[in-house]
């Protein structure tokens, strides 16, 4: 017999569904949210807040800011990948944490491609997820994942299609389904 004919082993079978994201939808301020909030934003790579929901991440939460800021300049960031950020403002005020997903790396006229996007958008959510997951473990609490419409404004990608990336998201592991609630605003299509 050779080599290429042996049977290939069996399958082996894990009894823990893959985890999937439900998603539920909100009106109103991602900002007013309980402590221990996980705000999550899409970003670029190159450590820029400049406009849109960024922006008014930048003027909330400015230490947060700088952890993105710093994270982006003292290392070649990939796309894909997420950085989360511990609740770290003095103010008195609610500690949340910051989600930052690197779906696009540059900004403006020079931001990736919608398919692009989405590709980054699939890799840093799971990596977001499991970073979650391992943040629980630590002294600081983690409570519910709140997003905004993420690429749907200044990256031009369709809120619909980064959806269908987010629901159709499958994670190793068991413990049931993970809720992302997605806010906006109201005023989309005003
Ligand atoms: N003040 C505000 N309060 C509440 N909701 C707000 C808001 N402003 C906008 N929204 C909504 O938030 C969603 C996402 O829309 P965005 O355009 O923000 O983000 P995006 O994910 O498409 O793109 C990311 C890049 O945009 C930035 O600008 P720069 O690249 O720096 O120029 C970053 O730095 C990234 O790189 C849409 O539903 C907007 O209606």
């Amino acid at each position: 017999m050779s080599p290429t004919s042996n049977p290939a082993p069996p399958p082996t079978f894990s009894n823990a569904a893959p985890q999937t994201i439900s998603l539920t939808h909100h009106t109103g301020d991602i900002f007013a949210a309980p402590d221990s909030s996980v705000l999550i934003h899409a970003c670029n790579t190159k450590g820029s807040w400049g406009a849109g929901i960024a922006l008014a991440f930048k003027t909330a939460y400015p230490n947060a800011y700088t952890a993105y800021h710093t994270h982006c300049i003292s290392k070649s960031v990939q796309t894909g990948t997420c950085l989360l950020i511990a609740p770290c403002e003095t103010d008195i005020g609610p500690k949340h944490w910051i989600a930052c997903l690197f779906t696009s790396k540059a900004y403006g006229r020079k931001k990736d491609a919608p398919e692009e996007i989405l590709r980054n958008t699939g890799s840093a959510v799971k990596e977001l997820l499991v970073q979650v997951m391992q943040a629980r473990g630590g002294e600081e609490k983690v409570g519910g994942l709140r997003m905004c419409r993420i690429n749907s404004g200044k990256f031009g990608v369709e809120w619909e299609r980064t959806k269908v990336v987010l629901e159709g998201i499958r994670l190793e592991g068991s413990g049931g389904g993970i809720n992302i609630e997605i806010w906006d605003r109201g005023d989309e299509f005003v």
